[in-house]
Formats: C-alpha cells, structure tokens, sequence
C-alpha cells in the first residue's frame, strides 16, 4: 500500500466493524490470497491462472441486487476478453475507474496513462470514457475521507483490490449523484468481475452501511485535512488548508485566446485575460477550436510566459515546452521561438498544436532557430542544447512534482513521494544553468514549476542566485491583476485556494533574473 494511504491506526469511534465470521466464504484472509498482476485479480494461492475457479471464477454475472440497482449502462461488451470476466454485467465505467485508481495506488500509474492502460477503455465510448475519468478522479480526491468512512466497518485491512472497489463505492454514495442501490450493487457486481466473489458479500455490507449512514458519515471530519497526505501537508504549511479545500473541486476549464479571438459561448473572462468555462466542458468541441482560436491553458499556468514580456522580433527558447500553452504565447507576442522538448510523444503534441495554431516554423532541426512568430522545434534534452548565439529570453517551465495541479491530476497527491524531490531538483538546477548559459548579458530567464514543493521553488530561486543569476523581481504594477500572488521577493506564488470564487487556479512558482 503506498505511503499516505489511510491505515488502520485511523481508525475512529463509532459505527460497527464487518468482522471476518460475516464475510460469506469461510476464511478469507490476504495471506492465502494472491494477486494475478496479469489478470489483475485475487486467486486463491498455488490457483493456476486461466483456471475458471480462481476465486469463483471471476463470476461473470451480477446478483440479483446488483442488477436491480444498476446505474450503470449494461451489456457495452467493453469488458469482454479483457480478463475482467465482463460479460453480460460490463459495466466500462467502473471497469476502466478501479483500473486507473488501482494502478495508482499500486504502481504510481498516472491517472491518464492508467485511462489509456485499462483494457476495459479498449472499446468503451467516450462518455464511458469520460465518466471513469470523473469516477477514478473523485475518489482519488476523495481517498482519505473515503477510507475514514470505511475504518468503522472494516475489522481488518481488506486486500487493496477490494479496497479500491469500497472506496469507488462511497465516492458514489458520498460525493456523486449515484443513487445509493445503483452504487452497492454495481460495487457488488465490480468486485465479483475483478475475481473477488469471497469479498462481495462484505463489499455489500459495509456499503449498505455507509449509504444507511449517508451523509451523516462524514460528521466530524476533517475532510479537507484528510485528503491530502501528511507529508504534503506539512510541506505546504499555511497554504495546506486552502489548498486542501480547493483541491475537493473540479478544475474548470480554462483557455488562453489568440489575439483577436471570440471567447467561445459561455466563456466567462477572468482579470488576467484567460476565458473560463465549466468543468467537464469538451475543448474540441467548442467552436473556434478547430481554427486555432484558442488552447487550452490554466489561468495560473499563463503568467510565467506572460511574465517574460516577450517583445516581436526577440529570439526566445522554451527549454521545456509542450503541449506548448507557454510556447504559442511567446510566439504570438512577436518572438522567434524555438521550443525544445525531450519526449517524442509530447513533441508531437506539441508540433499538432502549433500547426493548430499556425505558428509552425520551418526550421526543424538540432540548432533550429525560429522565425518571428514562428516556432522552430528541438527534439532533445534542453540541458544540452545550445543557441547558435545568444538569447534575448529563456522561459524554463521545469519538470515537477506537479502538485499544483492537483486539482486536475488528483493522482499526484498518491504518486509523488518525498523522496522523489531529490531527483527533481538536480534536474532543474541542471536546467537552470544551462538556460543561464543560453543567454546574452542582461538577458532574461523566467523560471516556473507548477509545483507547491519548497524545494522546487524558492529554494531553486534561491540556487539560481547562486549560479550568478541576478534577481529580476516581479512588480506590483504587473500583478495588479492577482496582488495575492506576489511574494516579498518579487516572485510568483499561485495555489488552487486563490481565486476560490470563480474556480480556483493551479499552483504555480515563478521567478525572473537577468544575466549578469
Ligand atoms: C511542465 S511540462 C511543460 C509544459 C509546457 N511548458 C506548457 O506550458 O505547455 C515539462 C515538459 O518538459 C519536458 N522535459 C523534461 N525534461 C526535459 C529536458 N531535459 N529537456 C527538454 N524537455 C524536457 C517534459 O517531457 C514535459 O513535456
């Protein structure tokens, strides 16, 4: 079980604990139990796989409850030959939600990347798609209050399959609109394809108690303490609290218009210039958005670029660039871009949405140079590369931890551990100093992490004046906008509390020096 995950020792007073004698087979325990990693179900040890009685056989019928309280479209085929024994109960959206949390919290599995690994995904439509997303994503942010939820009825820690299905249970009971029938035995039903018939009746009972108990269950809860993991809380010190409480909320969809361009119908305009529409809005599906007239792009994710003051004709690098938001910012303001990236896959994000865009450059190649307006693109490590000859301006958009967009990747509060910092932050130092070599004398360089980690953001404002970078502090007159947002020492701290009325933002750190 990772790190942060809730435990036994929280366990708290009140409610009745399922004990062992009620689960309906004799005797289920985790030792005795195995997981097939390939199937990705319990079977009862020394049980060959592919052998139909590996815990009941991976029951392929819902019971007779489940099927009563279906919420769920049944029937889809999506789980059909993907090992889940999905058959006539499929049900794509909790197949592809209990594969996505369970990679998270069993291999540190990224929440999208778990959405494209599902084999229940393979097949299933976009709305299936789309409410797994919501599903996995909800009782990720979720996961410490849910799991506080179950502590009372749980005499003993159940295996993390049956675990996973309890927790996507109460998040539909709790904190979706699932009726609560539909949410038990569709929960039954989960955990009887996933090959954990001995655990169905023990998934029944203790849902029924948590939907019995309904809101009621959450009296007393800190919930927003909850869901964030100790570690990070104390990292994130006074700003814990309204970040914790933003991160229980859907990131609306925010998008940075090119100049000129209509806001799409329902946009709503925030201070900072960024057009903000509802959560689970479909971007593509908006007009304009074919045409090139917008990206998508956090309003907090927008300033560091826009903190750069790119002026036309200035010869600009994004050290770290796709999809690419920073970079058409850039391009759009008049620079010749070139934007490096190291993932081939990101570069082809990055290269569909400039073409989008129309600001594609030509000049593709390992010292590529782009025009005005244009981007040129570098597929390589920006810690590498150099300019021909030096630069105006260098935006480094760092990799991070990401866990200011937690609000969008509720994943990153389970994956990252703080052990994982260490490697962050030498490779942003190591960054920081080649982009402190690309530049002229007096050039500048914003550095930006969407992170709410010290360590990789004052810390490394502060490693790079030690590099010899000089400070170049933000002022009050470019933040008018988001006073909040600057420090004493003229950076930028951005965090999903900010804002909270229209929405909230994503955490971002900034800072801005000069070459000597
Ligand atoms: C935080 S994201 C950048 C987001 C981007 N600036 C934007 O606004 O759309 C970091 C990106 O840097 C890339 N990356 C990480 N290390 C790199 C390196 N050494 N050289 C070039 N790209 C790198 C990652 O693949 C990832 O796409």
């Amino acid at each position: 079980m990772p790190r942060g995950m809730p435990r036994g020792g929280w366990r708290r007073g009140g409610g009745r604990a399922i004990s062992t004698g009620e689960w309906r087979r004799p005797g289920p325990r985790v030792a005795g139990w195995t997981r097939d990693r390939q199937a990705g179900r319990i079977m009862k040890q020394g049980a060959a796989r592919g052998n139909g009685k590996a815990v009941a056989g991976a029951a392929a019928g819902a019971d007779a409850g489940a099927r009563a309280g279906r919420g769920a479209r049944a029937g889809s085929g999506a789980g059909a030959g993907t090992g889940t024994g999905a058959g006539a109960g499929a049900d794509p959206t909790r197949d592809i939600a209990f594969d996505i949390v369970l990679g998270v919290l069993e291999h540190r599995r990224m929440l999208e990347t778990g959405l494209e690994q599902s084999p229940a995904a393979r097949g299933a439509d976009a709305r299936d798609r789309a409410a797994a997303h919501r599903l996995a994503a909800t009782v990720l942010r979720r996961m410490g209050t849910a799991g506080m939820v179950l502590e009372p009825f749980l005499k003993k820690e159940p295996p993390l399959p049956v675990r996973v299905v309890l927790l996507i249970g109460v998040a539909q009971i709790l904190f979706l609109d699932t009726p609560a029938h539909a949410a038990v035995g569709t929960s039954v039903s989960l955990a009887r394809r996933r090959g954990l018939a001995p655990f169905a009746g023990l998934v029944n009972a203790v849902l029924r108690r948590v939907s019995q108990a309904g809101p009621a269950a959450l009296d007393g809860l800190d919930q927003a303490r909850l869901d964030v993991p100790p570690w990070l809380w104390s990292a994130w010190g006074d700003l814990a609290r309204p970040v914790a409480e933003a991160l229980g909320r859907e990131a609306p969809l925010d998008l940075t218009l090119r100049p000129g361009a209509e806001p799409p119908p329902g946009g709503v305009g925030l201070p900072g210039g960024t057009v903000r529409l509802p959560a689970g809005t479909r971007v593509a599906e908006l007009p304009g958005y074919a045409e090139g007239a917008f990206w998508v792009q956090d309003a907090a994710a927008a300033l560091p670029a826009r903190l750069l003051a790119a002026r036309p004709g200035e010869r600009i690098a994004d050290l770290c660039a796709a999809p690419g938001g920073k970079t058409a910012q850039l391009a759009l303001a008049g620079a010749a871009v070139t934007a490096i990236e190291r993932e081939p896959g990101r570069m082809a994000r990055l290269r569909e949405n400039l073409e989008r865009l129309g600001l594609a450059g030509q000049g593709v190649g390992e010292q590529g140079a782009g025009e005005m307006g244009r981007v040129a693109t570098v597929l390589g490590d920006a810690a590498a590369w150099r300019p021909e000859s030096p630069l105006d301006a260098v935006l480094l958009d760092a990799p991070c931890s990401a866990t200011g967009t937690a609000r969008r990747h509720p994943d990153v509060l389970w994956i990252k551990r703080p052990r994982d910092l260490a490697a962050l932050t030498e490779g942003q130092d190591r960054l920081l100093a080649a982009a402190r070599d690309m530049l002229r004398p007096g050039g500048r360089l914003v550095y930006a992490v969407c992170s709410l980690q010290p360590e990789e953001g004052p810390q490394r404002a502060r490693a790079a004046e030690a590099m010899g970078l000089r400070p170049d502090p933000f002022t009050p007159e470019e933040l008018a906008f988001l006073p909040e947002a600057l420090t004493p020492e003229g950076w930028l701290r951005t965090h999903p509390g900010m804002w909270a009325e229209q929405g909230g933002m994503d955490g971002f750190f900034a800072a801005r020096f000069r070459r000597a």
